[in-house]
């Protein structure tokens, strides 16, 4: 695995200890692996990411970590504890939002936050206290008399980020934060997950966005097909993976096996040549030597893009597939 970065004993002793450790860990379904004995560990104060396709075993991976689901092998510790013996202790200090909204709709937005707080023993006054201010914090202090019925998508997954904050929880897990919203209500969720980071709360998300990733991860894994494939922070992935630099080609209306035809035609004017099925990207570290091989080439695209490359090139480049697409 690249880029393993374990945390050293000085970096425990300076106040990171690890808050979750898997080693091994698996998960079967049947006959089928959806988790294949990955490691991975995560420290405290950290942004820490699974990035993956639909499919990857993202979620099967965060279920087990909120021990709603249990290994079939390997060892995995949250909190120091043991998630096969220790769920109830360990869920006590976890926030889980989990990808689907699981908010009572027959409840008011105030109600949603008091009632759940019973199931951590937190009642009364210090109930009242607690869902006012996190009401405030997710800006919904204004919604609080509506019933969850009345809420856009991202207002209610505000709210579900109030919920799972009741506890104030020593790690927030949060399965695809942002899957479904526009992009104004994507951003008003990143604003609140910042707000968290600041205020020291681990946090740990699976997305399928590489722009969240890169956004909120100081860490992440890419996941493929139950295993890590990678490991890093967002730029040490991109700089080990792929180069500075992307010049996307567009030729019109082609079929696939034309652009591969084209694709090779052009091999040389960058670091490495990628079809896809609409374009054709071109990595390199110098755009300017790219445009001069076009040309030299007689390459005539109908549009030229040039941009900064991202994790979603990682992928493409580890796995030959697009984020967007599913596991096959
Ligand atoms: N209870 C189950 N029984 C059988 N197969 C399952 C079960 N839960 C998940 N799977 C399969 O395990 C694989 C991984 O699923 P998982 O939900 O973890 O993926 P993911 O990376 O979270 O994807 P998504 O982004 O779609 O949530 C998928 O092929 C899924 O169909």
């Amino acid at each position: 695995m690249a880029d393993r970065t374990t945390p050293t004993a000085r970096e425990r002793a300076a106040g990171h200890p690890v808050l979750i450790e898997a080693r091994g860990l698996t998960k079967t379904y049947g006959d089928f692996t959806a988790v294949d004995g990955i490691d991975f560990d995560i420290r405290r104060g950290e942004a820490f990411g699974f990035l993956g396709a639909n499919g990857a075993g993202k979620s099967t991976t965060m279920r087990m970590i909120g021990t709603v689901s249990v290994p079939t092998d390997g060892n995995l510790r949250v909190f120091g504890r043991d998630t096969r013996t220790d769920g109830v202790s360990i869920r006590s200090r976890l926030g889980v939002i989990p990808q689907d909204n699981n908010l009572d709709n027959m409840l008011t937005v105030y109600e949603n936050l008091v009632v759940y707080a019973r199931y951590f023993g937190i009642k009364g006054s210090r109930a009242r206290k607690k869902a006012d201010e996190l009401l405030s914090f997710v800006q919904l202090t204004g919604r609080r008399d509506d019933k969850v019925d009345f809420l856009s998508g991202g207002m209610r997954r505000r709210l579900c980020i109030a919920r799972g904050l009741i506890n104030d929880p020593d790690l927030v897990i949060l399965d695809e934060p942002t899957t479904g919203l526009d992009p104004q209500a994507r951003h008003l969720v990143w604003e609140r997950l910042f707000q968290l980071k600041q205020k020291g709360v681990s946090i740990l998300l699976t997305t399928h966005y590489m722009d969240e990733a890169e956004q909120l991860c100081d860490r992440l894994v890419v996941m493929d097909r139950g295993r890590i494939i990678a490991e890093g922070s967002p730029r040490s992935l991109i700089e080990t993976y792929v180069t500075k630099e992307v010049v996307e080609l567009r030729f019109g209306a082609k079929h696939t096996a034309e652009l591969v035809a084209i694709a090779r035609r052009l091999e040389g004017i960058g670091r490495q040549i990628e079809p896809l099925p609409d374009r054709i990207l071109v990595y390199t570290d110098d755009s300017a030597a790219t445009f001069t091989g076009l040309a030299e080439r007689d390459a005539e695209p109908t549009s030229i893009y040039d941009r900064r490359a991202t994790l979603e090139d990682v992928f493409l480049r580890l796995t030959g597939r697009q984020l967007g697409a599913d596991e096959v």
